[in-house]
């Protein structure tokens, strides 16, 4: 039997772009701690958290590829994840406004033979000036609240976009063509399951 490909994450951004792959895959939720130690570059902190996602669903998928992912925004030197508030939310986007900010997507994969390999991929996003009307009308949209540094730019925050430099995926959540040829290393898609 071919072996299967979990995708842990409850994200359904991921799993739309994981789809334009053309593989056959299942979902499974992760609950891992999203806690980054103090200090640790951004780089590291995103494949660490997705290895955390990797070994939360693995035990519960022998024999399978397993890949986890997590996105976090950093600009000035600030670490920004998913919003707690709204004022939070605000706050994140004020800093944004008319800034260049980098966005970090970390990807884990278990192969089935044991090994797991991460890497993590960097877009950088640069955001027109942003009046507070705009900011607060698009908190009102309620699309910042899940979303890494308060905005999605596959929805109305693409309005706030000048210019990006790298895989655009890797905003979304994941960088597909990468992870794709990280995987061929690995041994996916299997002999006879090529799309
Ligand atoms: C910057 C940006 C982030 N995001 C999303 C991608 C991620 O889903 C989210 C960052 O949170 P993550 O913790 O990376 O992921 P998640 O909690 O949504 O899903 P899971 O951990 O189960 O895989 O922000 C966008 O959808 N668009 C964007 O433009």
């Amino acid at each position: 039997m071919p072996p299967r490909f979990v995708l842990a994450s409850r994200s359904p951004r991921r799993r739309q772009i994981l789809e334009l792959a053309g593989w056959a895959f299942d979902v499974q939720e992760s609950q891992a701690d999203e806690t980054i130690p103090p200090g640790m570059p951004p780089d590291a902190a995103v494949q660490l958290l997705a290895r955390r996602k990797v070994g939360a669903v693995a035990p519960s998928a022998p024999g399978a590829f397993v890949l986890g992912a997590d996105t976090i925004v950093v600009c000035n030197g600030r670490l920004l994840g998913k919003p707690r508030t709204e004022t939070e939310a605000f706050d994140m986007l004020r800093l944004l406004s008319g800034r260049t900010h980098d966005v970090w997507t970390g990807v884990a994969i278990a192969a089935p033979h044991g090994k797991t390999v991460s890497f993590a991929e960097k877009t950088a996003v640069t955001f027109w000036e942003l009046s507070d009307e705009e900011i607060t009308s698009y908190i009102a949209t309620g699309e910042p609240m899940d979303k890494a540094g308060a905005y999605g730019i596959q929805g109305r925050a693409a309005l706030f976009v000048r210019r990006i430099e790298g895989d655009y995926l890797t905003v979304v959540g994941l960088p597909l063509s990468r992870t794709a040829r990280e995987l061929r290393r690995l041994g996916w898609p299997p002999y006879g399951m090529e799309t």
